[in-house]
């Protein structure tokens, strides 16, 4: 079986082509291709299938690297888009990617950089889905562990909570992450990020991404993290947001409109799985 190992701003992927029908989606192959040590080894699986709507050229599917299925990857967004336009004849000026969250406009803007139509962001708690809260606030607090955690929340078709903080060096990204991520108000789970404003076009960011830990970068929680804080007027609706793996440029226009993410796709290499492996994979 013949894959791509791809990253965008360090957060990395395999690439899979199901197009051909040849390979039966199965958790225990998507934990082995996660795993550093045993296998390929990335953040997420991106898998490449028939689009069920016929307006996008193709249909992605993201797998964080525990085996857990995801509605939402942004920078996958991108390497899906670099790697249909290397793979398949595309008509660049009318690409559209259809991805559980649905469907995306994909815009090459330089050599190896994307920009894809992220959709609007969704504050409606049940959206996330977030318990214990009825509507939509800028700001939620939670006590987990005698600890008062505030954030703000928002769905880009996964789940994301924002927290702020003054040092984005010093946030405590492996310990509220998860403390958030266990909490009952997130019946399944959340993508935590750790914003520290540095001007009004400007923010960097840590994302400690549900199913696969602290990653380089998380597109779908820049998006979120931008969105969160241009909406309470934090910033403004054109921003660059830091990652420790690069750059991403975030613009919302105004609050009925579509996110636009814009950032690069990065090719590594392609290989192909020993049979043998991929035999112990269906166990
Ligand atoms: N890295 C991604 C998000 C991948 C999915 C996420 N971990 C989840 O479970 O929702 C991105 O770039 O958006």
């Amino acid at each position: 079986m013949r894959f791509t190992k791809m990253h965008g701003a360090g957060n990395d992927f395999v690439v899979l082509d199901l197009r051909g029908g040849q390979v039966a989606p199965a958790p225990l192959l998507w934990q082995l291709l996660g795993d550093r040590h045993r296998g390929v080894g990335c953040d997420q699986i991106l898998t490449i299938e028939a689009p069920r709507d016929m307006s996008a050229h193709a249909r992605y599917a993201i797998w964080n690297s525990d085996g857990s299925r995801a509605g939402q990857c942004g920078n996958g967004a991108r390497c899906v888009a670099a790697w249909l336009a290397r793979e398949d004849a595309i008509d660049e000026a009318n690409f559209v990617l259809e991805s559980p969250a649905g469907l995306h406009r994909a815009e090459r803007v330089d050599t190896d950089q994307w920009r894809i139509g992220m959709g609007q962001p969704r504050f409606e708690p049940s959206q996330l889905p977030m318990n214990g809260f009825a509507d939509a606030a800028d700001v939620y607090a939670l006590d987990i562990g005698g600890e008062r955690i505030t954030f703000g929340a928002t769905s880009m078709g996964n789940p994301h909570a924002l927290v702020m903080v003054e040092d984005i060096d010093t946030a405590p990204v492996s310990h509220i992450g998860p403390a958030l991520q266990a909490s009952e108000a997130f019946p399944d789970s959340v993508n935590v990020g750790f914003a520290q404003v540095l001007s009004r076009d400007h923010i960097r960011l840590r994302v400690f991404e549900r199913g696969a830990g602290e990653t380089l970068a998380c597109g779908s929680g820049a998006c979120a993290a931008a969105a969160i804080l241009m909406r309470r007027g934090d910033i403004d609706r054109r921003a660059i947001v830091s990652l420790p793996g690069g750059d991403l440029l975030i613009e919302w226009p105004r609050d009925d409109a579509g996110i636009d993410m814009t950032g690069p796709a990065t090719f590594v290499f392609d290989g192909a799985l020993d049979g043998a492996i991929l035999g112990k994979t269906h166990a």
